[in-house]
């Protein structure tokens, strides 16, 4: 049987923070591919480019018009049994790219069990029942909060940023700061006294936002390096003083910009990556990542955002984990699954693997460098899709072999043996990014 390679027509989602026009990579990958009902506008923001079999915006076959979603219902085989069996006839993951111009919301991701209650009760805000675990790639480089800050850069701030005390609430600040400064001692209740500071915070009223924000903005502007009795060692005051006047910028008053004190920021380059399990709290800032997740569209949302927001959820739903932002970072391996011929060797070309500790997916990254360079795949006993994130080449599946450049998506069946080959000239990249699930 002949294993297909499918070229996808792939939607982009227009949420408000994405990049706008052709400055959006979702929506030049999108453009791409011929499509009747797909126009850039200038002025329009495009903020995410969905891959995969999710209903929400199913990819389709750009050769039949039918979704990818009815092919593998009809066709398990293209999942393989093994994945089928186990995740039924759709994809295990959904593959985006991402193009964020102002913060995504403040928010996390319900585990099953949770996901399951909230899509019971309100299927509208919380479309799956399924959990939602996402790594995110950067294309581009990429800022984002990601992860409670260790105890004590919060405690710091606590005692430096006075707007951000007064909305926390003096008792639940000191004994916040207490708690963090106790060496060793309990985990417990560290992490409770870090839910009692956070959920103080997420309680202000309009009316105290309004005021400390004003307050905060003032301070930020006013003291520049010196802000936050100069930050901490992972986040100097000069960039928290940026970062808050960039989200007022962007959002106005808003709690969002106080949760700032309590999340790691975190910096990637392009191809570092981070891991967000379920529950953990995070907001994108800015840049174009490639980011996959499990089979989910569900959003809890607490701060900078037009969209419903369930703060009562989201502090309660939270793991209260904190860590240094290292500890969320993902480090890529060599994927030993694929061959490279004496051109990429000789052209420094690589094959990473992102292997988050979850079943549903992983993402390969590809970088062919220079005319000729050639990676071929060992076979998968699982459904992949390809997206070209620059360059251009040839993706081929035994026989078949079709041209590929940027903002191409395609979809490979199982048990396929994947060749890409670089066109590029002798110093550019032939880059593409492949998410897969093999169980
Ligand atoms: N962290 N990234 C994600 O979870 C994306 O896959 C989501 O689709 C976006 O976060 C959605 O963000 P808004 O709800 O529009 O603020
Ligand atoms: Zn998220």
């Amino acid at each position: 049987m002949q294993v297909p390679l499918i070229r996808l027509q792939c939607g982009v989602n227009s949420y408000e923070w994405g990049k706008k026009g052709s400055e959006s990579a979702a929506a030049r990958f999108a453009a791409a591919t011929p499509s009747d009902n797909l126009s850039i506008q200038a002025d329009k923001p495009y903020a995410e480019l969905w891959m995969g079999t999710h209903p929400s915006n199913p990819s389709k076959d750009l050769t039949t018009g039918r979704t990818l979603l009815d092919l593998c219902a009809e066709n398990q085989l293209l999942l393989s049994q093994s994945v089928a069996s186990k995740y039924g006839s759709k994809l295990p993951f959904l593959f985006k790219v991402l193009s964020i111009n102002k913060a995504l919301s403040i928010q996390a991701h319900p585990n099953k069990k949770l996901a399951e209650q909230l899509h019971a009760r309100d299927s509208k805000n919380y479309p799956d029942d399924n959990h939602k675990p996402e790594m995110a790639i950067a294309i581009t480089p990429f800022e984002g909060l990601c992860g409670f800050r260790p105890l004590g850069e919060i405690a710091h701030f606590l005692e430096t940023v006075k707007p951000l005390r007064t909305l926390v609430g003096e008792s639940e600040a000191s004994q916040f700061v207490q708690a963090a400064k106790q060496e060793g001692g309990d985990e417990a209740a560290k992490k409770k006294a870090l839910q009692t500071a956070f959920g103080g915070l997420m309680s202000s009223s309009p009316e105290d936002i309004d005021r400390e924000t004003a307050s905060l903005v003032a301070l930020a502007e006013s003291e520049g390096a010196d802000f936050a009795a100069g930050g901490v060692s992972s986040t100097k005051g000069a960039v928290l003083a940026e970062l808050v006047t960039r989200l007022n910028g962007q959002f106005g008053s808003d709690i969002g910009i106080f949760v700032l004190f309590f999340l790691n920021f975190v910096t990637l380059q392009p191809g570092e990556a981070l891991f967000l399990v379920a529950d953990d709290i995070h907001a994108y800032v800015s840049g174009d990542i490639v980011e996959c997740m499990a089979a989910s569209d569900n959003v809890v949302r607490a701060g900078l955002t037009p969209k419903f927001k369930d703060v009562s959820t989201l502090v309660d739903m939270l793991t209260y984990n904190y860590a240094p932002i290292d500890e969320q970072k993902m480090t890529p391996t060599e994927y030993p699954y694929a061959t490279l011929n004496r051109n990429a060797y000789s052209s420094g070309s690589s094959v990473m693997l992102y292997d988050p500790p979850i079943e549903e997916f992983s993402v390969v990254r590809t970088l062919l460098r220079g005319e000729g360079a050639k990676a071929t795949f060992d076979p998968l006993e699982g459904p992949s899709i390809v997206i070209c994130t620059g360059g251009k080449g040839t993706i081929a599946v035994g026989p078949t072999k079709q041209e590929i450049q940027e903002g191409y998506v395609f979809f490979v069946g199982s048990t396929a043996e994947l060749v890409l080959e670089s066109a590029v000239g002798q110093d550019e990249e032939f880059t593409t990014f492949k998410a897969f699930c093999e169980i």
